[in-house]
């Protein structure tokens, strides 16, 4: 798939550029944008500036940030660059529990055509993922199978249904056969990245983006095989415009299920769409999570489908020390931060806060002491944050600074110490629980031992880790930050 269809663009303020080689879809989103992402890929600095102008401005924008699950979707796609490690086992419920489980351990087994063999190949993948094994041969087989595929953030699902669309399409016929519907334009375009890169050698094969911005005349009817887009805009395009014939699509896919549903109105306009497609058409639904809003969500999309969990891994703390160290302000925190860092070495730290105006702050205040220092926060563009944690990641900066945005997902090998500068706590002031498993699961990752540090700086906060160390069963040992032989025997 060598080329991409020009599509006629209105005036809005976005632009998109096709380009025809694979991989150079280039995106103008408001170009001044652009230029602050490219900054802040220059110097973490500039982000620190930024973050002090801010709490200058005496607003009430220090939010705690939000957790946006497409902007972490995002974000995570964006910094990964492989296959996230699971040793997980897969759990396999088949509608037709006499059909003998399936599963392939290579790629040559799926008997690919040819040109999508060399595509899978061409993208360095050797051999299918642990999701990969079972819901191939699902997707792949005849008659086709509806599926819901749960297993985590990039273990290979993508590349999964990607496959499993590109295999059903009939380049001969030349209108739309496969949907796919992601929860955001940027997500969306992401997806399609893969399915052009998949179907490099397949150029038979034309993939269209319905997505905001693109309008085509009215009256038109497609003729690309593939359409992936947003739910508003694919609802529009099967029904008040025409553009599709939904009676023809054979292969349905919902990505990011878990995401979709957090993004209001989508569930209904996917609902919509769905039921505009001829009974047979073969759906395929995927999610990271699997928690009851999604299944009540798949059940109403996916009729009689296969589904394969990821079993769910124990989740352990046992590789992480953790430590509280008592203060009074946030004065004193920053204080007992600088003796720790005076009297361990530490590779790389991460440092989370609640406010992006208490990160702010610190990172400022640490920078000043000679660190170097990279922050991360909410408001920041999702293509800047990548740019921030490639560089922490590249070991251009020792500490990162963030909020909760960076609390999930990813993985700096080279982490041995999470400060919690502020503790996590929910809306209504209650222990995040989740959070916190998520935040010092940043250190003592693959089995490395780690350090996990929690600053306590009044009752209330102390009440909050009393029952985090209850919820967890695990004891949080008091350290002297005043002491320094204490502190050194702490990272022994
Ligand atoms: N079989 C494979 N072998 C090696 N790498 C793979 C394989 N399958 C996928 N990958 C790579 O692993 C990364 C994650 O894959 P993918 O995006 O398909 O995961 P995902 O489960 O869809 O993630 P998300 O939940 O974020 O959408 C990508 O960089 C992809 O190119």
């Amino acid at each position: 798939m060598d080329r991409l269809q020009w599509m006629p663009m209105d005036n809005s303020a976005m632009t998109i550029y096709f380009i025809k080689q694979i991989g150079s879809l280039q995106i103008k989103d408001k170009p001044e944008e652009n230029g602050t992402a490219a900054n802040a890929t220059d110097s973490s600095s500039a982000a620190v500036k930024s973050e002090v102008a801010v709490e200058e401005k005496g607003t009430d924008e220090y939010d705690n940030d939000k957790d946006d699950k497409a902007a972490q979707s995002l974000l995570n796609k964006l910094i990964r660059n492989n296959l996230v490690n699971n040793t997980n086992q897969v759990e396999v419920l088949q509608r037709d529990p006499n059909s003998p489980l399936y599963s392939v351990k290579s790629f040559e087994e799926l008997r690919l055509k040819p040109q999508l063999l060399q595509g899978v190949y061409g993208l360095g993948f050797n051999r299918p993922s642990k999701i990969q094994e079972t819901a191939l041969p699902m997707m792949l087989a005849e008659p086709p199978q509806n599926l819901i595929a749960q297993s985590q953030s990039g273990t290979g699902k993508t590349a999964a249904f990607v496959l499993a669309m590109l295999s059903h399409v009939d380049p001969n016929k030349r209108y739309p056969q496969c949907l796919c519907v992601s929860p955001t334009y940027e997500l969306a375009l992401q997806t399609g990245k893969v399915i052009e890169l998949m179907g490099k050698h397949y150029p038979e094969v034309r993939l269209v983006y319905a997505i905001r911005g693109n309008k085509l005349q009215r009256g038109m009817k497609l003729e690309e095989q593939i359409v992936i887009g947003t739910p508003g805009t694919m609802l529009d395009w099967c029904g008040k415009f025409k553009f599709i014939d939904p009676k023809k699509i054979m292969v349905f896919v919902l990505d990011e299920a878990d995401v979709m549903i957090a993004t209001q109105g989508h569930q209904d306009q996917s609902i919509r769409i769905q039921r505009m497609l001829p009974k047979n058409c073969q759906m395929l639904l995927f999610s990271a999570t699997f928690e009851e809003t999604v299944w009540n969500f798949a059940q109403r999309i996916v009729p009689e489908p296969n589904i394969i969990k990821l079993k769910r891994e124990e989740e352990t703390l046992d590789t992480i020390k953790q430590y509280y160290v008592l203060c009074n302000s946030r004065e004193e925190k920053f204080q007992a931060l600088c003796n720790i860092y005076g009297a361990i070495t530490i590779a790389q730290a991460m440092i989370f806060c609640h406010t992006r105006k208490t990160a702010g702050w610190l990172a400022g205040e640490l920078s000043r002491e000679g660190h170097q220092v990279a922050l991360l926060s909410g408001e920041m563009q999702v293509e800047q944050r990548a740019a921030v944690i490639d560089r922490f990641r590249d070991g251009k900066e020792k500490v990162l600074v963030t909020t909760n945005v960076c609390a999930r997902g990813i993985d700096v090998e080279q982490v041995s110490v999470v400060i919690n500068f502020d503790l996590p706590v929910d809306k209504d002031g209650n222990p995040d629980n989740e959070t916190y498993l998520h935040r010092i699961g940043r250190t003592g990752r693959f089995g490395k031992r780690g350090l996990a540090i929690n600053m306590v700086d009044s009752k209330m906060s102390m009440n909050i880790l009393n029952r985090i160390q209850e919820h967890f069963s695990k004891k949080i040992e008091r350290l002297d930050t005043d002491d320094l032989d204490e502190i050194e025997k702490i990272a022994g």
